[in-house]
């Protein structure tokens, strides 16, 4: 069969913002041959011929990311015991190697701006391990709740505090250090104002409180000086026994510099036009709603203003030495190399650097960046990423290697 006659009918509106962005609307074709992934909780390597006997199908393992294999695409894993167990997770590769080129280790605290439904979030507590915080910032509350229902199943809560907020203002501290070695004991005081362990059950003073919160911020009643909500916490994410001035006062630019995050991930709210299959979930829900959400003129422009604004926020939020990543999957200029280019025109402090591990990629290499401060050292990588692979930037049009198409 003729590769055209395989084009989903994209409608005229989509078309000309492909066009407009240089996009070759073949990619779209591609969805029934492109593979998924999955990747396997760590510890339960040991299992995989188990977990693939289950799925009725063999895992590939995607040499160049550990943890990760690939499967065909009509192979479900949702019902199977292994996803419901916690010992599987569906990611594909390309969100995997955003995390990865974070170099997570034991002790790092992380901030991840744009954090909901939560496959990196999870990721970068299994890359964690014993010590150090991920903190998960949203916007959208509900797509935060599935997050912590994503934590609960995996059991990956016990480091990780989650805040319904706008990226672009948050300005918490990672948790302090001394808040991590206080006793658990010393939590359980009289007094209201200090977080005590977190429960599904909250007193019902706090629920009322909450829920006060929210119908005022429904309202637009709340100002932006309002306290983030936060809507989970775990025992080791050192809020545990903080008071609420404790958790609440935010950092002066200073102050970030040496208590700040040691990795930041602002994996930014973009178009998606770079996620074939959510793409063709359109087909189902109407090309109108893909106007409505995705080509409207004044949404494409309002979103590239965020996405500044967060990587702005995001770097502001670093530690002297530390490391961000800006990740979309859009595959437009206007919301990776062009928001990028702007945030380094602003911050003289700030560089391209190559991201190392891309050479072992199998695509062309990825564009990473730097920012050096006087005598230290910061990093921003920013990879382009879609559910078949990760993206060049460099001589962009020559470099478009799709991983695995
Ligand atoms: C691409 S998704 C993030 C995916 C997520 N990192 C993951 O791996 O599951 C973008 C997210 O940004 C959130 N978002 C949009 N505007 C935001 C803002 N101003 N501050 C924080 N999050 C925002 C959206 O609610 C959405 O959940």
């Amino acid at each position: 069969m003729e590769e055209h006659s395989k084009l989903p009918l994209l409608p005229e509106a989509f078309l000309s913002f492909l066009e407009k962005n240089g996009i070759d609307p073949s990619i779209y074709t591609a969805s029934d041959s492109t593979p998924r992934y999955l990747r396997l909780k760590p510890g339960t390597e040991g299992e995989l011929e188990e977990i693939e006997a289950e799925i009725k199908c063999k895992l590939e393992k995607v040499n160049w990311l550990p943890g990760f294999y690939s499967l065909p695409p009509d192979v479900l894993i949702a019902n199977s015991k292994s996803y419901l167990d916690g010992k599987i997770y569906g990611i594909d590769a390309a969100s995997g190697a955003a995390v990865s080129v974070l170099k997570i280790s034991p002790g790092d605290h992380v901030l991840d701006l744009c954090a909901a439904p939560g496959a990196k979030l999870c990721m970068m507590l299994d890359l964690l391990g014993d010590s150090g915080s991920v903190t998960g910032v949203d916007v959208a509350r509900h797509r935060l709740a599935a997050c912590k229902t994503m934590l609960q199943k995996y059991s990956l809560g016990d480091r990780c505090r989650l805040f319904v907020a706008d990226g672009s203002t948050f300005s918490l501290a990672p948790v302090s250090v001394d808040s991590l070695s206080r006793s658990c004991e010393s939590a359980f005081g009289e007094n209201d104002e200090i977080f005590r362990e977190w429960t599904s059950r909250r007193p019902w003073k706090e629920r009322k409180r909450a829920a006060k919160a929210r119908e005022a911020k429904s309202l637009q009643l709340v100002s932006s000086s309002e306290n983030p909500e936060l809507i989970f916490y775990g025992r080791q994410s050192g809020v545990v026994g903080l008071s609420k001035n404790e958790l609440y006062k935010t950092m002066s630019d200073l102050e970030v510099s040496s208590f700040g995050y040691d990795k930041v991930l602002v994996d930014a709210e973009c178009t998606h036009d770079g996620s074939v299959k959510h793409i063709q979930k359109f087909e189902h829900w109407g090309w109108k709603t893909l106007q409505r959400r995705v080509l409207d003129a004044e949404r494409t422009d309002s979103l590239t203003v965020l996405q500044l604004k967060l990587l702005r926020n995001g770097f502001r939020l670093l530690k002297v030495g530390g490391l961000l990543v800006y990740s979309t999957c859009s595959l437009t200029v206007a919301q990776n190399e062009d928001i990028v280019e702007q945030f380094l025109k602003e911050n003289a402090s700030a560089e391209l650097q190559e991201i190392d591990e891309a050479k072992e990629w199998p695509s062309a290499a990825c564009f990473a960046a730097t920012s050096t401060r006087p005598l230290t050292e910061y990093r921003l990588g920013c990879i382009m990423a879609d559910e078949r692979g990760v993206h060049c930037d460099a001589e962009r049009s020559e470099h478009w290697v799709f991983l695995f198409p």
